[in-house]
């Protein structure tokens, strides 16, 4: 085979030749010292790794041209990899994802960002009450989440203020796992984080989830040190507080990481073929099957209507019916229900 020349650097190192010796490239060179280390947050073309349990920071190689580098991603680093105050090292390659979670900036923008490589779960914190559940917000993070392959898990926060019944009632027929949770700051030890825990030991998890449903609270309880953790991005950023908007990773005590994105205000779905929605709510799939050929689910031949009217999509068949063509009208621009997640 040849070509190798054309390959990068990532792809010449998963690929190693047969014979064992490294291609050579002239511009390139093969840094075959380079160390595996975890990107957990970026800040202004900063990087903040994980190398060997300790933060090293970092800025992307020149070589690596405009390829993206996210919160997730695994990286080969050289040069000063001390992780001393003033080091920086650089960024030489950007390791193969194992998933991405992408959003738009609004449903009608097909310009899709990044926001975290690598996840395998979507934590999806919805409080029960102050702020009300969003179901539809709900079914958007549902779609997001499969689409990009991640699993779901619903957290339902602030279970002292009120009952997770009904919304778990409109959700079982997904089989979406769930954990509910108290964390009432004034009212004593919580109730469900050990159960959190479990779910997100060695994963990689997301928690998505709009303002004041309990996210910060929730973080601080599984990650004791978070403060201190996100300080050290700070430090590093010569910057008095974290407040970027991109993500960061925080380490489990127990293992695995949680990916919290506070800057995460909108979960638009500009990049997520709208055909694909259907698939997204298997509660109504089924019923799909009888439409026309083509049906866009939202016009008057679709099937799923009676589907709903036959209660075989449960007794919240309507409202999860009505949560699939509002999500389809936003990407047909027809509807206001746009990706705001806050
Ligand atoms: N009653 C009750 N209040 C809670 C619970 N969890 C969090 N809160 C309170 O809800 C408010 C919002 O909590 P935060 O953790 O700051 O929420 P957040 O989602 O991080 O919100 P932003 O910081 O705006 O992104 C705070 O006053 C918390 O003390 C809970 O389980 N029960
Ligand atoms: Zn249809």
């Amino acid at each position: 085979m040849s070509g190798y020349d054309h390959l990068d650097e990532s792809a010449v190192r998963v690929r190693p030749s047969r014979r064992g010796s490294r291609p050579r490239t002239k511009e390139r060179p093969a840094h075959k010292d380079a160390q595996e280390a975890l990107v957990t947050a970026v800040d202004r073309g900063r990087y903040t790794t994980r190398l060997d349990g300790r933060p090293v920071t970092a800025m992307r190689a020149r070589e690596l041209g405009r390829k993206s580098i996210v919160v997730g991603d695994h990286v080969g680093l050289v040069g000063d990899i001390s992780g001393g105050p003033d080091a920086l090292a650089r960024i030489v390659r950007v390791l193969p994802r194992s998933s991405v979670l992408r959003r738009s900036a609004d449903d009608s923008d097909r310009v899709e960002r990044v926001i975290v490589a690598n996840a395998d779960q979507m934590v999806l914190v919805t409080a029960l009450a102050d702020p009300e559940p969003r179901p539809r917000m709900i079914d958007r993070c549902l779609v997001a989440a499969y689409d990009a392959g991640l699993d779901p898990l619903l957290v339902l926060t602030k279970s002292d203020l009120a009952s997770p019944d009904e919304l778990l009632e409109i959700y079982r027929p997904l089989n979406v796992p769930y954990v509910v949770t108290s964390l009432d700051p004034s009212g004593g030890h919580g109730m469900g984080v050990d159960t959190v825990r479990e779910h997100l030991r060695d994963r990689i998890s997301v928690l998505v989830g709009h303002s004041g449903v309990g996210k910060s609270t929730l973080v601080n309880a599984l990650v004791p040190d978070a403060l201190r953790t996100t300080g050290v991005v700070n430090d590093v950023t010569g910057r008095g507080r974290h407040t970027s908007s991109s993500a960061v990773a925080l380490e489990l005590p127990g293992g695995g990481w949680v990916v919290d994105t506070p800057g995460v205000r909108s979960f638009g779905l500009g990049h997520v073929d709208p055909g694909s929605f259907i698939e997204h709510f298997p509660d109504l799939a089924e019923g799909a099957e009888q439409c026309p050929r083509g049906c866009s689910h939202d016009e008057p031949g679709c099937a799923l209507d009676a589907w709903v009217a036959s209660g075989r999509a449960g007794a919240f068949g309507a409202a999860r019916l009505e949560s699939l063509r509002r999500l389809l009208r936003s990407r047909t621009g027809e509807s206001a229900d746009g990706g705001g997640i806050s």
